[in-house]
């Protein structure tokens, strides 16, 4: 810890504290995530450090997912991860933009495209985030995203050779994807394109898609604004702990998601639908989005990275040398 120089606190979760600091080496700004409690002994500390840092290093290198520098763990300081320091975060721009100031179509595009490349980018090294929300996708200097807090985060069970089950509940509420609502301890990468769904729309609309009060008000919501219809004949539906529930049962008018954006282009509504497919095996991949007209055709090249966003994995960011990894 004694390399770092804390500036000041910028967030607080539940896993830990985040400060703003300066690499005394480099002069670099870093934020530093302080896991909380000691660091040495306590084992379940310990496993979610390595399952964050782990995540992180998997994903180095990707111009729109934070880039890690380290991660120690000592008796004096405890556990800390070292990244790149970017902010604000994208609800810190949107609360500061005023609720219900939508971001125009374009701008909405060129932002979804850098989030779903982050996105594509860890589903292909088998990362699942399981927290994607507007708190956890950091805005830089340029204007552009770069997808943040891996604490909730692990690989999939295809990437590991472990079998699920996951942990549930993941995910804060208001992006919870239905099949989690429903108790899904077998879900895949669809948990994270669901929230990317809830996101484009509150980019669009200028406010949170569905703000819901419980699990239960959450997954009504949820098939108020999107349908159910199909959601009972998904295969894997009867078998999750709560298909019995009376709000899988209540017949419901279908997709309403239309009428609330009427502006919406067709192409844009083709993936905003699609990231938000009640059903997890109709639902868009990350990968699949990006190849949809909306983010193929002519027009959408004038949105093209504003610096290297487009880059691919193997190419480092900025060529700063990373410190080695002491997990
Ligand atoms: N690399 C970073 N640069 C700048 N700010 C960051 C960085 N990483 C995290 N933050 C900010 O700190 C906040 C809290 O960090 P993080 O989400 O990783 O902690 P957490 O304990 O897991 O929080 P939560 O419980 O809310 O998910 C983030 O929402 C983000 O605004």
């Amino acid at each position: 810890m004694e390399h770092y120089e804390r500036i000041e606190k910028i967030g607080e979760g539940a896993s830990g504290v985040v400060y703003k600091a300066r690499d005394r080496r480099t002069g670099a700004t870093v934020a530093i995530k302080r896991l909380r409690g000691g660091g040495g002994d306590d084992e379940q500390l310990s496993e979610d450090l390595v399952r964050e840092a782990r995540c992180l290093e998997a994903c180095r290198g990707h111009p729109c997912l934070v880039e890690l520098r380290a991660a120690h763990r000592d008796a004096a300081a405890g556990a800390f991860l070292v990244m790149d320091y970017v902010g604000p975060s994208m609800a810190q721009v949107m609360r500061e933009r005023g609720a219900g100031r939508p971001v125009p179509e374009a701008e909405a595009r060129r932002l979804m495209r850098q989030l779903l490349e982050g996105a594509a980018a860890m589903h292909d090294l088998g990362v699942l985030h399981r927290d994607l929300k507007p708190d956890n996708v950091l805005v830089d200097g340029h204007g552009n995203l770069k997808i943040c807090d891996f604490g909730m985060s692990r690989f999939a069970a295809a990437a590991t050779g472990h079998a699920a089950p996951y942990t549930s509940p993941v995910v804060t509420l208001w992006y919870r994807a239905p099949e989690l609502l429903l108790g899904s301890r077998e879900y895949d990468a669809g948990v994270d394109t669901w929230a990317l769904g809830c996101i484009m729309a509150e980019l669009l609309s200028g406010a949170p898609l569905l703000p819901g009060r419980s699990e239960m008000d959450q997954l009504n919501r949820a098939f108020d604004t999107v349908g159910a219809d199909d959601m009972a004949d998904w295969p894997r539906f009867a078998r999750l702990p709560r298909a019995g529930s009376p709000l899988c049962r209540k017949s419901r008018p279908p997709s309403r998601l239309r009428d609330m954006f009427p502006a919406l282009s067709t192409a844009g509504f083709d993936v905003l639908s699609g990231l938000l497919a009640c059903r997890p095996d109709r639902r868009l991949t990350a990968a699949d989005a990006l190849r949809r007209p909306w983010f193929t055709d002519a027009e959408s090249s004038a949105d093209q990275p504003r610096n290297a966003c487009g880059a691919r994995l193997s190419e480092r960011v900025g060529g700063v040398a990373a410190d080695a990894i002491v997990v």
